[in-house]
């Protein structure tokens, strides 16, 4: 009998479709040298629901599930039909592995204990991100943060497993359900981006080790409200300007974050007199993308303190973001700071 060894052929004829997710998922837990392989099984379920929801997103026009659900969400703000129905997807996926102890998610007012008595997991999650641009058929997304438990595994959910400052995540993504769908994710050793191929039903390894340009010549901001910006970020505003850098605003903080982190970029959503605090939520939103740009070696601050620092108080908190490149977030904050400062008095 002959044997002959396999030598692959990657000929025009029959391209190799690559790695799949699933694949790459096994592959990395060996980063992991005592994993059991629950986070892995977690971050596929995660996959699985996003496949569901980027199909209800698709034939969203069609089956009579755009526009909005009738309600307001713990936010205040109106709920779409496709925020309540990604908050179901995602939540019953996160409940079937028995990985995750607890969710808490954009759209719920309190903590779900999933009663899942093994679950070692803590998931936090903006399940549409970016829903005001449903309707007009724009870019949205889901983000993900998921955090390991600090009571004791089998114990009632107790308020420090969730109130977790974000240098604790395990794993944070997102996934941008764009001109392609693609989910990015970190567990800490690089962030790498999968692009989903519809009619194989799986994401594929597209941006393996993304990594952002130290500086960029884009910024985004709702500048609809600059007359209510402090005056080092009018300041910043205006230097870009000055330099004609790219104004580029989606409003979408997953897609300005995703082209902004490949292109070089800064997105800004700052705190004003109108919302003090800033508009974007801490737990669902910041601190995975954080987590994300820290990895990507881009940077995120509230303007004055790292955003993976801030000790939450608040379930549904929120923040200032300054997310991007290095050298565009350390300018912005430069300006704050300077016309921050208090003037001194003349003494004379
Ligand atoms: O319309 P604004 O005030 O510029 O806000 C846009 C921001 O609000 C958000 O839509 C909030 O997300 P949700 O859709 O999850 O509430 C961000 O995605 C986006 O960057
Ligand atoms: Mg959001
Ligand atoms: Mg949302």
């Amino acid at each position: 009998m002959k044997i002959k060894h396999y030598c692959p052929d990657n000929s025009k004829l029959a391209y190799s479709v690559g790695v799949t997710l699933d694949r790459f998922i096994k592959i990395k837990q060996k980063d992991f040298p005592f994993a059991s392989g629950e986070l892995s099984q977690l971050l596929r379920d995660i996959a699985l629901a996003s496949k569901i929801v980027n199909r209800e997103i698709n034939r969203a026009g069609l089956a009579n599930i755009v526009g909005a659900f009738g309600n307001t969400n713990v936010q205040g703000e109106e709920q779409q039909k496709l925020d309540v129905i990604a908050n179901i997807r995602f939540t019953r996926a996160l409940t079937k592995g028995g990985e995750v102890c607890a969710v808490v998610s954009e759209e719920d007012d309190e903590v779900i204990d999933l009663q899942n008595k093994s679950g070692k997991y803590v998931v936090a999650i903006d399940p549409l991100d970016g829903s005001s641009n449903i309707d007009v058929n724009i870019s949205i997304g889901t983000i993900f943060s998921i955090y390991r438990r600090v009571t004791p595994i089998g114990s009632p959910i107790q308020p420090e497993d969730i109130m977790q400052p974000g240098n604790q995540q395990v794993a944070a993504g997102y996934v941008l359900y764009g001109s392609s769908t693609m989910l990015v994710y970190t567990t800490g050793h690089g962030v790498n981006g999968f692009t989903y191929e519809p009619s194989l039903g799986e994401f594929f390894l597209s941006h393996p080790d993304m990594y952002a340009p130290e500086n960029g010549k884009i910024y985004s901001i709702n500048e609809g409200t600059y007359r209510h910006f402090e005056p080092g970020l009018k300041a910043y505003i205006e230097s870009c300007k000055n330099k004609e850098f790219s104004a580029r605003y989606i409003g979408s903080l997953v897609a300005d974050f995703h082209r902004n982190l490949l292109k070089g970029g800064v997105y800004i959503y700052p705190a004003t007199d109108k919302v003090p605090k800033g508009k974007l939520r801490l737990l669902y939103e910041a601190n995975a993308l954080a987590f994300i740009a820290e990895q990507a070696g881009a940077k995120a601050t509230d303007g004055t303190q790292r955003i993976l620092d801030i000790i939450p108080s608040s379930l549904h908190q929120r923040t200032p973001l300054y997310i991007g490149s290095v050298k565009m977030v350390d300018e912005v904050e430069s300006l704050l700071r300077k016309h921050r400062e208090p003037v001194m008095e003349n003494t004379k």
